[in-house]
């Protein structure tokens, strides 16, 4: 196996280690935001929750279940795309297991949204109705 390139070597230090794999982390967010439909819809649509939230000026606990659904949605999504690549990685060709692995992950996804559609019905709808 050829090395690992010098950005990936871990820095020394305690804070300089803990920094450095924040950044991994945004660049792994940024780089499925690049390659993945999906996510730029979720980034649509967390603006757009944002944005009726502010204007109904929801309440805290509105927010922080908001909050919840938006970061499940998320985090379920990225789950998948890494999934999914890894499963590429490990069988290019086809598996049953292979494919059982992607639908898993893109139920945990569907759920995430179900969910988030949910708490998002029970928020918003009410308001919307009452206008
Ligand atoms: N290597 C494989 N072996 C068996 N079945 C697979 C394999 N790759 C994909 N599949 C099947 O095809 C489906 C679609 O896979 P694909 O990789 O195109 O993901 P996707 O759902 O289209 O996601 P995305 O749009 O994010 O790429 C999977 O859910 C799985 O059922």
């Amino acid at each position: 196996m050829p090395p690992a390139p010098e950005r990936l070597r871990p820095p020394e230090g305690l804070w300089r280690r803990r920094v450095a794999s924040f950044g991994h982390a945004f660049r792994g967010v940024w780089a499925a935001l690049g390659s993945e439909v999906h996510l730029r819809f979720h980034a649509i649509a967390t603006v757009v929750v944002i944005g009726l939230g502010l204007y109904y000026s929801i309440s805290r606990v509105e927010w922080a279940l908001v909050a919840i659904s938006v970061a499940c949605v998320w985090s379920a999504e990225l789950m998948n795309t890494a999934i999914e690549a890894l499963t590429d990685l490990a069988s290019p060709g086809f598996h049953p297991l292979a494919g059982k692995a992607k639908d898993v992950a893109a139920g945990a996804v569907l759920l995430a949204a179900i969910g988030a559609l949910v708490v998002g019905g029970l928020v918003f709808i009410p308001k919307i109705f009452t206008l």
